[in-house]
């Protein structure tokens, strides 16, 4: 006798991938790939050169959409969706290489990441003047307290070009942070930043954890990893090889034979 389906238990996956699959020409960058991030959570993707880990990403953030399979945010299937509607649900993606306008000040680049299409319109400022200047001064309120959040308050007022990396790093969180997002995946953060400002980045990314947000990255910095992440998904060859924490995963051979495989 068949028994009766029990409904499948209650998640608290903020974003889950079923089954993801992109090929490129007949290279298989992501090959049926699962994995999820709980909410709430520091969660790293790590893996060997080639493992498809930046695809993946682009993936997530709708860059191109994957040939088979489904990506949930929230519980709700975003696979079809363009990223700007992720990042109005709440899935905002930083890039490895940081995307701020180098004449701008500091400041200006935060606020400018919190404007909506509306506010844009020069057309608003004539319909709506006073909406408009509520709205902007909203923006800047918000933008001097994320800059003081992220520990840039100081600079508010320096060109973003005359940042150094890792400041150029939690200028981008501050931008990322002006979507209020629920998720927030990180590419490389500690990449081209100086060893204390990787201290500060990892202090901010953690305390931004504690207050309740939800952060994904991929990193090689295997130091930031074990030092920052809750749990831990290994990719290899396109698929999620294994998942725990930094010390369950980095103490399973398959995944010292990914690793060696490649250096090989
Ligand atoms: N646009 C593309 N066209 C063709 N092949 C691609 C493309 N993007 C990625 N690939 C291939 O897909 C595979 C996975 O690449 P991907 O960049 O996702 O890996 P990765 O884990 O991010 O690597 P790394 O750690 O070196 O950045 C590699 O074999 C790569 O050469």
């Amino acid at each position: 006798m068949a028994l009766p389906q029990q409904p499948s238990p209650p998640t608290d996956d903020v974003l889950s991938v079923e089954d993801l699959s992109k090929r490129f020409g007949g290279v298989s960058a992501v090959a049926g790939c699962s994995l999820s991030i709980q909410r709430g959570t520091i969660t790293a993707i790590i893996g060997p050169n080639g493992a498809g880990k930046s695809t993946l990403m682009n993936l997530i953030g709708g860059l191109f959409p994957p040939d088979s399979g489904r990506i949930l945010f929230a519980g709700r299937d975003i696979t079809a969706l363009p990223p700007h509607r992720r990042a109005e649900l709440g899935l905002i993606r930083t890039f490895q290489i940081s995307r701020e306008l180098a004449q701008l000040t500091v400041f200006e680049n935060v606020v400018l990441a919190g404007q909506t299409d509306a506010l844009e319109s020069p057309f608003a400022a004539f319909l709506r003047p006073r909406q408009v200047r509520r709205e902007e001064r909203q923006l800047g309120l918000r933008a001097r307290a994320l800059l003081e959040r992220v520990g840039l308050f100081r600079l508010a007022d320096e060109p973003a070009a005359s940042l150094s990396g890792g400041q150029k790093k939690l200028l981008e969180l501050a931008r990322a942070l002006m979507l209020d997002p629920q998720l927030i995946l990180l590419d490389e953060p500690a990449a081209g930043v100086s060893p204390p400002m990787v201290r500060e980045l990892a202090r901010t990314i953690r305390d931004l954890r504690d207050e309740g947000l939800t952060i994904g990255l991929i990193e090689h910095d295997m130091e930031l990893v074990a030092d920052l992440a809750d749990r831990v998904h290994v990719l290899a060859e396109g698929s999620n090889l294994t998942s725990g924490s930094f010390r369950e995963v980095t103490s399973d051979s398959r995944v010292v034979e990914a690793y060696l495989g490649i250096v090989a």
